[in-house]
């Protein structure tokens, strides 16, 4: 099969966070290629990745990075492709710093922005299915099989008993 995703991040120790996502498209059976491009240290790598993202087929990017997270909103100033953007925690500013990095983008270059950490990661990838699965039907169908999963478990959750004062 051929590759349908990109998955990039600035840098290795983004992993920790970023696997959500790699695991995610795991669980879907979408093939995905997992990448360290970064703006900053590698930005003619990061030309080449987005110059022939398109040629080779992908569907969208999911771009994590930390801290002055330039790279997911620099895919997305040379393709148009979507990119969608993971906030990933950074060690002084707790990710607030890569959120606003990620998500103030100027009009004109769009990054669709989720939130800091893992479960920005993990929807991120979600996204990612539910657009390929508007061309295909047995996505479509188990992505309505995990949100009912999901909502059963939620459905299920009881709260413990309180003594009173
Ligand atoms: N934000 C960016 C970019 C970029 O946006 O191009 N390249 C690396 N980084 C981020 O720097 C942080 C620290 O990286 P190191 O742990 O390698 O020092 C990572 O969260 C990475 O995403």
């Amino acid at each position: 099969m051929s590759v349908e995703i990109g998955l990039v991040m600035g840098s290795n120790s983004d992993w920790e966070v970023m696997q959500h996502a790699a695991r995610q498209l795991k669980t879907y059976g979408v093939a995905f290629e997992a990448r360290v491009v970064s703006a900053h240290r590698t930005p003619d790598l990061l030309y080449e990745y987005a110059e022939t993202a398109e040629a080779r087929g992908l569907q969208a990017i999911i771009a994590g990075a930390g801290g002055a997270a330039h790279l997911p909103g620099m895919l997305a100033a040379k393709t148009t492709i979507p990119v969608l953007g993971v906030p990933v925690p950074s060690k002084y500013l707790a990710g607030e710093d890569s959120l606003l990095s990620i998500v103030q983008m100027p009009k004109g270059v769009p990054v669709a922005t989720f939130a800091i950490g893992e479960a920005g990661a993990a929807n991120a990838a979600l996204f990612a299915i539910a657009m390929l699965a508007n061309h295909n039907p047995e996505l479509r169908r188990r992505l309505l099989e995990f949100r009912e999963t999901q909502k059963n478990t939620v459905l299920a959750m009881t709260l413990p008993e309180v003594d009173p004062l």
